[in-house]
């Protein structure tokens, strides 16, 4: 894990001044640390039967796609707003500064669907938590979360549901 530390690049002032980012660009350019990582994030999902991972906008992309494929699910992407084609749910939450929204394809997931969602950083968690509505509203069945990052300062996990695995692979 100490090998893909090293390849988070901590940016400060970035976007806002007081923010030190944490930038996992060159951790993706790096092939077999990509790979180690993308197995990390698997192995406690492995034995799970899960069938579906939710992806949250951008940097949960990647991650997401490359674990769904690992680990032989499907992937379904959850989008900032107006970026999915109708019909959508949407659940607003809230930022440091403002709010946001999340949206997921009506049809996206099936009733009763064993789905684990994945981000590149938990901070205060408001992300995750949206994303977690959104799999409840469309009635599947949420068994847990994956993070490559988690700013535990940050108190995210508080707002997690306690009764789901939340695993995180670096935590700062
Ligand atoms: O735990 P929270 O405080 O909710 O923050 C975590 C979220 O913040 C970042 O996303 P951002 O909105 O910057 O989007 P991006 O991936 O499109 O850059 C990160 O990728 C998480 O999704
Ligand atoms: N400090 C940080 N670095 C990268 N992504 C983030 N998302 C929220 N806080 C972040």
């Amino acid at each position: 894990m100490q090998e893909l530390a090293a390849l988070i690049r901590a940016v400060p002032d970035f976007p806002t001044p007081g923010v030190l980012f944490r930038d996992v660009a060159p951790l993706l350019a790096d092939a077999a640390a990509f790979a180690r990582c993308i197995d990390a994030l698997a192995e406690p999902w492995r034995a799970s039967g899960v069938q579906a991972i939710c992806g949250i906008e951008a940097r949960g992309f990647i991650f997401g796609a490359a674990l769904a494929q690992e680990l032989h699910a499907g992937f379904v992407p959850l989008r900032k707003p107006n970026k999915l084609p109708p019909p959508v749910v949407a659940v607003d939450y809230q930022l440091e500064y403002g709010s946001d929204r999340l949206e997921a394809q009506n049809e996206a997931l099936k009733p009763g669907e064993r789905v684990l969602l994945v981000d590149d950083v938990l901070a205060t968690g408001g992300t995750l938590a949206a994303a977690a509505s959104l799999v409840d509203r469309l009635h599947a069945e949420l068994i847990g979360a994956s993070v490559v990052i988690e700013l535990v300062a940050a108190r995210g996990r508080t707002r997690w549901q306690g009764s789901k695995p939340l695993h995180s692979l670096l935590r700062y």
